[in-house]
């Protein structure tokens, strides 16, 4: 299969060969939304940076699109909730440019302590005013950083090296990490007064759209200065630049804007504000490490497999994944497997974690989008993956539940599906024996022990002589092998259920065959 892939913001080459490496690349940089949505069709995957607005518009253009990848950290650019309806994965290189973020912040609220920018335009002028950019040390003071993560945290660790006291303002903060990198942690009304210099390092959500405004700057220090080298609009520009003509702030730094360019700003034109062009993430490493990351995600992507960072599907951590993957797979069979049992309408869906399964935290979210993919795939015309299956379930009224089981049936781990209909229930339990096998071990009430693969029939007959034997006759007269047999009972003389493994499809006139058999009460054939 070949595919296309598109990148339309610059990418290091590192990146792109890597991509030419496995498909076809164009790289076409400055595309408007209708251009992109012009070509979008013929692409499997996109790769992007800040600079291109992934609209809804242009992800309902991407017909064949599987993977957005942004080599970088933020994705306000892109529109997620569309794309996660259509199944395309997003995902990002979250670490990659964390130092050069860090560092340009660094960079920024020197320049803005010491007026280096200013200065420098003065001396390129011919001036000599060294009384006219006295500047501040850093030395001593407080920094306050809102949002204490990656990037913030980094922040932290060189701001003591400065001797500087730090503090930090985060809902979501580790506090233990905090005290280990000597930060004090604080709530928002207590950091605005006691700092000297505020910087954040927050994504661009509702919750931090304008967190910097006039009302919160009225609670500052007078003389405070504050930097922004995350994401325009976290910052009021205008309640800032009324700040600063007031005298309230003595200055700020900004590497990004509520626009971009900020063309229409006027925050910019002010002598106490200095500017970079979105320029954090911009240093060759940085540049490196994103493009490289987001290249083998999407080759990943399209060799069908999943992406290491995606921002749209629940992630599994790093160290859990091997641990988790097994049953991932059995789930998907195990769902596979129901679909092709049950009849009707569905209406729900359960999805039970026994023994060693009941604590994969949040990584059963992933289990069970693979349990419903495996529901849902066969029946649907659009293909159902990791990031859509939740919604897709949702979108026809399937309920879905995750629960904790009360007992195992005495295997260490255990997860068992029930499969709701409007005309019936249908339940499976399977079992991870060893990452290599994969066992169900229940059909309905009844014991098994089936290495779900391949072709079966599975039928609930009344258990007396002669009935398994006809159905060894039919599946020999239309030349179908029987590979395996097993079957469960409660009680001798009463309903048994057989899974029947064959080693080739078995066409619907030989089931037909098998459902006239006197005592079978139901057959079906399945392919997992
Ligand atoms: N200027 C540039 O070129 C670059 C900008 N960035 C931006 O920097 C920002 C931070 O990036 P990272 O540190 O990598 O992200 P991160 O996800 O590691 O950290 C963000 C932190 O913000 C916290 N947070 C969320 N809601 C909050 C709220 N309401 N108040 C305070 N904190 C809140 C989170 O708990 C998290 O700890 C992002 O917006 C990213 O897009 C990142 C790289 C380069
Ligand atoms: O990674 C981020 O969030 C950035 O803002 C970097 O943006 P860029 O890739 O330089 O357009």
């Amino acid at each position: 299969m070949s595919y296309k892939v598109l990148v339309s913001d610059p990418l290091a080459d590192e990146g792109v060969d890597i991509l030419r490496g496995f498909c076809e690349v164009d790289v076409k940089t400055g595309l408007s939304e209708d251009e992109l949505v012009k070509i979008i069709n013929e692409y499997d995957g996109l790769l992007v940076r800040s600079g291109t607005q992934v609209t809804e518009k242009v992800i309902n253009a991407a017909e064949k699109l599987k993977f957005i990848g942004r080599a970088g950290a933020g994705v306000d650019n892109i529109e997620l909730e569309p794309a996660t309806k259509r199944g395309i994965i997003v995902a990002n290189a979250p670490a990659g440019n964390t130092l050069a973020a860090c560092e340009h912040t660094l960079a920024m609220m020197a320049s803005l302590a010491r007026n280096i920018p200013q200065a420098t335009a003065s001396v390129k002028k011919g001036e000599w005013k060294r009384s006219k950019f006295m500047g501040v040390e850093l030395n001593d003071k407080v920094l306050g950083i809102v949002g204490f993560g990656r990037i913030g945290q980094e922040l932290a660790k060189r701001a003591n090296a400065l001797e500087m006291k730090v503090v930090a303002y985060d809902p979501y903060i580790n506090k233990e990490r905090a005290n280990e990198l000597g930060v004090e942690v604080m709530t928002l009304e207590q950091l605005f007064p006691v700092a000297d210099f505020i910087t954040v390092h927050t994504p661009l959500i509702k919750e931090t759209k304008h967190l910097i405004n006039k009302d919160t700057i009225a609670t500052m220090k007078t003389g405070v200065r504050i930097i922004n080298c995350a994401r325009g609009g976290i910052i009021n520009e205008d309640d800032l630049y009324d700040a600063i003509v007031a005298g309230k702030v003595a200055g700020a730094a900004l590497d990004v804007y509520e626009e971009e360019p900020p063309e229409n700003s006027k925050i910019v034109t002010l002598e106490q504000v200095i500017t970079t062009p979105h320029l954090g993430a911009s240093t060759v490493e940085a540049q490196q490490n994103v493009a490289v990351s987001v290249a083998k995600q999407c080759i990943e992507v399209l060799k069908g497999g999943s992406a290491k960072f995606v921002v749209n599907a629940p992630m599994v951590a790093p160290d859990q994944q091997d641990r988790i993957e097994p049953y991932a797979r059995l789930a998907q069979k195990m769902g596979k497997l129901l679909i092709q049992l049950v009849e009707g309408r569905i209406e729900s869906v359960d999805i039970e974690y026994g023994g060693k399964a009941a604590d994969f935290g949040s990584g059963s979210k992933y289990v069970t989008r693979l349990a419903l993919k495996g529901i849902l795939d066969p029946i649907l015309q659009t293909p159902v993956n990791i990031v859509n299956a939740e919604f897709a379930a949702t979108e026809r009224g399937i309920k879905v539940s995750e629960t904790l089981a009360k007992e195992s049936l005495g295997f260490t781990n255990l997860i068992t599906i029930t499969v709701k209909t409007d005309s019936m229930t249908e339940t499976v339990s399977g079992n991870v024996s060893s990452p290599e096998k994969l066992r169900i071990v229940k059909i309905g009430d009844y014991m098994t022990d089936m290495t779900p693969g391949g072709d079966v029939i599975i039928s609930r007959h009344h258990d007396k002589p002669g009935v398994i034997g006809k159905f060894a006759t039919i599946t020999g007269q239309h030349n179908i092998n029987i590979a395996g047999m097993q079957v469960g009972r409660n009680n001798p003389g009463e309903e048994a259920v057989m899974v029947l493994n064959v080693d080739s499809a078995v066409p619907s006139e030989a089931m037909d065959e098998i459902l006239k058999i006197d005592g079978v009460f139901t057959a079906k054939y399945a392919h997992i």
